[in-house]
């Protein structure tokens, strides 16, 4: 993708690379500054490792929240941005990041989306959190077509034999979805769930489900690991199956979703000319800038002397580089510190009526 190609850029003060709950707080500490921010993130939903990695369990760190799960923390982090109004693009990668004469930044993004931003702050965590791929050399070309990562729309798989390649519950929760109605308009023609061995992992409920369903018939389940493929006529036919005592056998395919869950992968971050240290974006600890002047990096990405990866730091960190934006993009406007409690100023951004006098 060219930095050049589709739409007119979304010209913003600010874009947040992650909406974690670093990133997420970053917009709202940006929106104290009146600077408005654009935020993007390779999820489908908000929250980082909290909604992804840990929504039910709970967090008992947070200053004043004796306990909240991750899911609660997003929600009260969601509510507390949105009087910010930040542009929200989900399910996308920041791929292509470009500093230009001007002292603005060109940004890019997987969904071809682009950005003129003034200032940049990374709160990209430990990376995008992408699907886990089939590692097999070349089966990428049947991408989009047979072979998926995401979900494709479900009548792409109408009347078609779907292989759900996992054992975890994005696999069965997918294979549970589509196998509920066989026969129904749009459903698919068999669906089969591929798992290394017969012994899946999800909630009590789910796998009775499962188990009555392989006896009813709508669901199979095969017991094996990819090893390899075959094509024909540019179609894939086969993948080639392990099994626990190492003998191999062909399966037929037609569809081939692949849900295997998540991983954070760096990526693109790492190719951006930041300085880097063990994978960390090395920042310096007034405003979080990074090498790159006008570029700043918040939370778990980051890295200088004393960092500890935990929720809190990251909100300190985001709260300073608020004040370091807000310092380059509007350096004639006066910096000092006001209290959300007394400031008729804030509660006005916040959208909240100043407290009559008494
Ligand atoms: C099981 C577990 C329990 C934890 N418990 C606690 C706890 O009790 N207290 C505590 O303080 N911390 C805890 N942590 C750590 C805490 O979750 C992290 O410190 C926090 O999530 C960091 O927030 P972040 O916003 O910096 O990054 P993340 O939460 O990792 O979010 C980063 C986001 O950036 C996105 N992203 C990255 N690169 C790109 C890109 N190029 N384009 C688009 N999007 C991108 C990712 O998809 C992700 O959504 C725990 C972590 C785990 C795994």
């Amino acid at each position: 993708m060219s930095l050049d190609d589709g739409a007119a850029p979304i010209e913003t003060e600010a874009l947040v690379v992650g909406a974690g709950p670093v990133g997420m707080f970053q917009v709202f500490q940006l929106g104290l500054q009146e600077i408005h921010a654009e935020l993007v993130d390779a999820l489908p939903h908000l929250g980082g490792q909290c909604a992804e990695l840990y929504p039910d369990k709970p967090i008992y760190d947070i200053p004043g929240l004796p306990a909240c799960t991750g899911a609660e923390l997003v929600e009260r982090l969601r509510e507390q941005m949105a009087p910010m109004r930040p542009g929200l693009h989900l399910g996308q990668v920041v791929t292509r990041l470009q500093p230009r004469a001007d002292g603005r930044f060109e940004v890019a993004s997987s969904a071809g989306r682009r950005w003129l931003a003034g200032c940049v702050v990374i709160a990209g965590g430990v990376g995008a959190f992408e699907p886990r791929r089939l590692k097999l050399d070349g089966v990428e070309a049947h991408e989009g077509r047979q072979l998926h990562h995401a979900l494709p729309p479900d009548e792409a798989l109408a009347g078609r034999a779907v292989l759900v390649v996992g054992g975890e519950e994005p696999a069965i929760d997918t294979a549970l979805r589509l196998s509920a109605t066989p026969g129904a308009p749009g459903a698919p023609a068999s669906v089969t769930l591929l798992h290394r061995r017969d012994a899946l992992k999800a909630d009590a409920q789910s796998l009775a489900e499962v188990a009555r369903r392989r006896t009813d018939g709508r669901l199979q389940f095969i017991a094996g690991q990819p090893v390899g493929f075959h094509e024909a006529a540019g179609r894939l036919e086969q993948l080639v199956l392990v099994h626990g005592d190492t003998s191999t056998s062909p399966l037929a395919v037609d569809q081939v979703l692949v849900r295997l869950g998540l991983s954070p992968r760096l990526g693109a971050i790492a190719d951006w000319g930041l300085a880097l240290e063990r994978k960390q974006l090395v920042v310096e600890p007034a405003g979080f800038e990074t090498s790159q002047p006008g570029i700043h990096a918040v939370g778990d990405v980051n890295t200088y002397p004393g960092k500890k990866k935990l929720i809190l730091c990251g909100f300190h960190e985001a709260t300073l580089a608020a004040f370091a934006v807000a310092a380059r993009l509007h350096p004639q406007r006066p910096q000092h510190l006001q209290y959300t409690t007394t400031s008729p100023r804030l509660q006005r951004l916040l959208g909240r009526a100043a407290p009559a006098a008494p």
